[in-house]
This record gives structure tokens, C-alpha cells and sequence, in this order.
């Protein structure tokens, strides 16, 4: 099976594109080929395929063979691929996840794809849809006890769910230790991705971040979607900010008229590549 590895960031991926659906035994094939030792090494597996509602559909496997409702680094990724790969020959497309249809913008330069942008859809608030336990019309800045320690968080799902806590330092944070106590605690029913942040200014916001069904990961762009909306909501920032990732840099605006949030970054190929196992369709 041909795949090309990608990444958003350090937030890495491989793709597979040229099959009509996802394989039969898919989460033991997402664990196999995400393995950094026995397998290709990355964050999650990505299909591309066909689409009857949008230019082309996606369907994310998180490293733990776990699926992804979202994935912001990830459609970056497969926008970027489609184009060069002259698979969708425009600049404005459409891909289908499992959360909805997202609009892509390639900003070009001379055929070459610079940055992308991507309408992430409007952020989901309401307590129960997120999901959390707390079914409140917002939960926002909210305490969660772990370990005996309290922290305070703000929910907000991108089709995604995500806990935005502030820190004095995300730099020095101990993301290992409470990543994942956070993602599997029991306010959170479908578990949680976990972004830790620190506000830098007005416009800028330092964020790490532990995700569901990974781990700790160098970027991530429903995460950097859920940050924004979060310092928003928590009155911390500006609707239009940049988050700095370990990976590298985000912008995000939190649109006042539309209610959507637009997500813009780079997008990389590394290499291609057969995986040898057999697959089975
Ligand atoms: N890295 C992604 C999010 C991937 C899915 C996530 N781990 C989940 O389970 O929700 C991004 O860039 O948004």
C-alpha cells in the first residue's frame, strides 16, 4: 500500500489516497503503521477518498487506531496533497469529515502552496455537546480536580472535544504528567484532548498540548481552534491570534460575523513510501 507521509507543524501523518474506503481491520493498521519503532512513526493515519458532497472526504485514525470526529492539521495536510498531487485542480476546496464540510483556501505562489486556510466551522459550546459532564449552556473557566490539585478549564469542541487550562508557564508545564489524567477524567464522557496555555499578550498565546488517542504532540490545529475561542470566552485575547506551538506558528480568527473560526498554517511532504504488511479492503 502507497502512502505519503505529511506533517502540520510536527504534527505528523500518514496518508493513504488511493482506495475508495478505509481498509477492514483499520485501528490495528493505524497502531501498526503509526508505531515510531515497528512502523512508519507519526500521529494518526489519514485516508483521503472519494466524496459525494465535497471535493474529497477524510477520515483520521488517531495513533491508538482510535477515530477522530476532526483534525485541523490534518486537513491542511490532505488540502495541500490533493492540490499538488493534481487530484483537485483549484485553490478553494472542500473536504468532508466526520464533523461536517470544511472550506479550504491554498495561498499559492506560482503553483506552489504556501500557507493554508482552512473555515473550521463555528465552535461548539454547549456543555453536553462538547461533551462534558457539566451540562451548562458554557463551560467556561471552570475547576476540575486532579490528584488534588484544582486546575481551571474552558470547553469547546471544533467537532472535537477540548479542555483549554491556563498555565503560569506552558513551556515548563508538565504536559506527560497531566495530559493524561485530564484526558481520561470523568467530566470529559468521550475523553478529551488537553491544550495548556499561557497568554502572552493580547494577540499572542504560547499553547502545548496533550491529545486523545496520542499523546503529547507538537501541534495542533482544532486545539489552537478551541485555544483561541477559549481566551476569547475567558476575555484573555483578541478574536485574531497567533499561537505559538512547539512545532511552529498558528493564526486564528474567531470570525465576529459569521461565528466561524479560520485556521491558517503551513502544511509539508517528506517522503513516500510502501507499506509491505498486507492490507485488506
Ligand atoms: N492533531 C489534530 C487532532 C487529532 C484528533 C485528536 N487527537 C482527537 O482525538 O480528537 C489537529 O490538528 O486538530
Amino acid at each position: 500500500m502507497e502512502f505519503t507521509k505529511m506533517h502540520g507543524l510536527g504534527n505528523d501523518f500518514v496518508i493513504v489516497s488511493k482506495y475508495k474506503d478505509i481498509p477492514k481491520d483499520v485501528e490495528r493498521l493505524a497502531i501498526a503503521m503509526c508505531d515510531r519503532h515497528f512502523g512508519v512513526g507519526a500521529d494518526g493515519l489519514v485516508f483521503i477518498l472519494p466524496s459525494d458532497q465535497a471535493d474529497v472526504r477524510m477520515r483520521i485514525f488517531n495513533a491508538d487506531g482510535t477515530e477522530a470526529e476532526q483534525c485541523g492539521n490534518a486537513i491542511r495536510c490532505v488540502s495541500k496533497y490533493v492540490y499538488d498531487h493534481e487530484l483537485v485542480n483549484k485553490e478553494k476546496l472542500s473536504v468532508e469529515t466526520l464533523a461536517g464540510i470544511q472550506h479550504v483556501k491554498l495561498h499559492t505562489k506560482e503553483g506552489i502552496v504556501n500557507t493554508v486556510e482552512v473555515d473550521m466551522g463555528e465552535p461548539i459550546l454547549k456543555g453536553e455537546l462538547v461533551p462534558t459532564a457539566i451540562h451548562d449552556p458554557q463551560v467556561v473557566d471552570r475547576t476540575i480536580e486532579v490528584d488534588g490539585v484544582t486546575f481551571h478549564f474552558t470547553a469547546v469542541s471544533m467537532g472535537n472535544p477540548h479542555a483549554v487550562i491556563y498555565v503560569e508557564n506552558a513551556k515548563d508545564f508538565d504536559v506527560e504528567k497531566w495530559g493524561p489524567k485530564i484526558e481520561t477524567h470523568p467530566l470529559f464522557p468521550k475523553k478529551t484532548n488537553v491544550e495548556f496555555v499561557t497568554v502572552k499578550s493580547d494577540k499572542e498565546l504560547e499553547m502545548r498540548v496533550w491529545e486523545r488517542g496520542v499523546g503529547q504532540t507538537l501541534a495542533c490545529g482544532t486545539g489552537a481552534c478551541a485555544t483561541g475561542v477559549a481566551s476569547v470566552l475567558t476575555g484573555q485575547a483578541s478574536r485574531d491570534v497567533t499561537i505559538h506551538l512547539k512545532g511552529g506558528d498558528l493564526k486564528v480568527f474567531w470570525n465576529p460575523e459569521d461565528n466561524k473560526v479560520y485556521m491558517t498554517g503551513e502544511a509539508r511532504e517528506v517522503f513516500t513510501g510502501n507499506w509491505l504488511a498486507p492490507v485488506e479492503f
